[in-house]
């Protein structure tokens, strides 16, 4: 048939053949968009609405990126269990889940070579890429910017233990050929790390082409059209990537904001650092010791923003880990239901 893709060219196992309830075929999901899903399937890519039994209050049986869902006709009626999912609170809440991206065999930890305080920032990024069940690298961009690469990733790598760490540069190509090994055919990516490392970079030198992460307004002839752009991508190498604003952002506390908004005097100085990852301890250039230097800000007010982040920081892995807890919980609860009605299988 033409344009038919093999399954296993989507990341499909044979394990989930299993899985498939009767008379439906498997698909992809590319996009969540409000109820609506971009789904990938055997034969191409298409739009699909969500059956009544996948909304779920609690936000993690929703469909997610990367998810497999059951299709009949245009409707999604059963979710396929995880193999990894990445779990995050969602934004103004304290107690919601969310999962952002599912069944992701690779996560790349994404930091630059040219940034300051890569240690601390990489192993932050690490216990999240581990606790989602996925397999973490670590990918030291803008090698071209760095003049001793090999005692940079030594130094990242006695901190992150088995671990691979692979220096890359989008710019001139190299290193990219070591990060497309770990994407072969149907095996599927995503990047986390901070903003302006480089992850647009480093996914559109893998894809070839300049990839949208949301979406992209296409001029033609007859006007402006939005086109609803995926967020899961067929990599050249036949591999998947995820390019989600959610993956993104993963690793920033959701109270961050609320420490920025209580401590917004701290927080404006630090806007005002040479360095936009200053730590403001030993920085040159950081304007939050030189407000304390000067008298214009209390010590005090320092470490007490800094005690709350970490606070933050420890109520979302709190969160993370019971949300973890309650998603294998109901993927039981699923995968018993099919033991309990063989039928539905057939
Ligand atoms: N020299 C050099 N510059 C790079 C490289 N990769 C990215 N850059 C530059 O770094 C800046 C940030 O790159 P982005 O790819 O936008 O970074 P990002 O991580 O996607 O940032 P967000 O979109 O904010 O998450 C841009 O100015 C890029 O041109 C590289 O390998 N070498
Ligand atoms: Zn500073």
């Amino acid at each position: 048939m033409p344009g038919v893709t093999d399954l296993s060219a989507l990341g499909w196992t044979p394990d989930r053949d299993a899985e498939l309830p009767s008379g439906t075929e498997p698909g992809r999901v590319a996009r969540v968009d409000r109820g609506r899903l971009r789904v990938l399937t055997a034969d191409g890519d298409r739009a699909a609405f969500l059956g009544t039994a996948l909304h779920d209050d609690s936000g993690l049986g929703t469909p997610a990126v990367g998810d497999w869902v059951a299709l009949r006709d245009e409707l999604a009626v059963a979710l396929l269990p995880r193999r990894s999912a990445f779990v995050r609170t969602t934004a103004g809440r304290t107690s919601a889940a969310q999962v952002v991206a599912a069944n992701l065999d690779v996560v790349l930890v994404v930091d630059s070579l040219s940034a300051e305080a890569r240690l601390r920032r990489v192993e932050r990024y690490l216990a999240v890429a581990w606790s989602s069940g996925a397999t973490p690298v670590v990918v030291l961009t803008k090698s071209d910017l760095c003049d001793d690469v090999a005692a940079a990733v030594e130094q990242v790598a006695e901190d992150a233990l088995g671990v691979d760490v692979l220096p890359v540069s989008s710019l001139t190509g190299e290193g990219l050929d070591a990060v497309r090994a770990l994407l072969g055919p149907g095996r599927t990516g995503a990047m986390v790390g901070p903003s302006g490392v480089g992850k647009s970079s480093l996914a559109n030198a893998l894809a070839g082409r300049p990839l949208a992460a949301t979406r992209e307004i296409r001029e033609d002839g007859r006007g402006r059209h939005t086109t609803t752009a995926r967020e899961l991508h067929v990599l050249p190498g036949g591999g998947l990537l995820v390019d989600t604003p959610g993956m993104r952002e993963l690793g920033l506390y959701d109270d961050e904001e609320g420490v920025a908004t209580a401590y917004a005097d701290v927080t404006d100085l630090a806007g005002e650092c040479r360095f936009r990852d200053c730590e403001h301890r030993t920085e040159p250039g950081c304007a939050v010791a030189a407000a304390i230097d000067d008298g214009r800000l209390d010590p005090g007010r320092l470490l007490g923003w800094r005690k709350l982040q970490a606070e933050a920081h420890r109520q979302l892995l709190r969160v993370d880990a019971r949300a973890r807890a309650e998603e294998h919980a109901r993927m039981r609860r699923f995968s018993k239901s099919l033991k309990a009605q063989p039928n539905r299988l057939r």
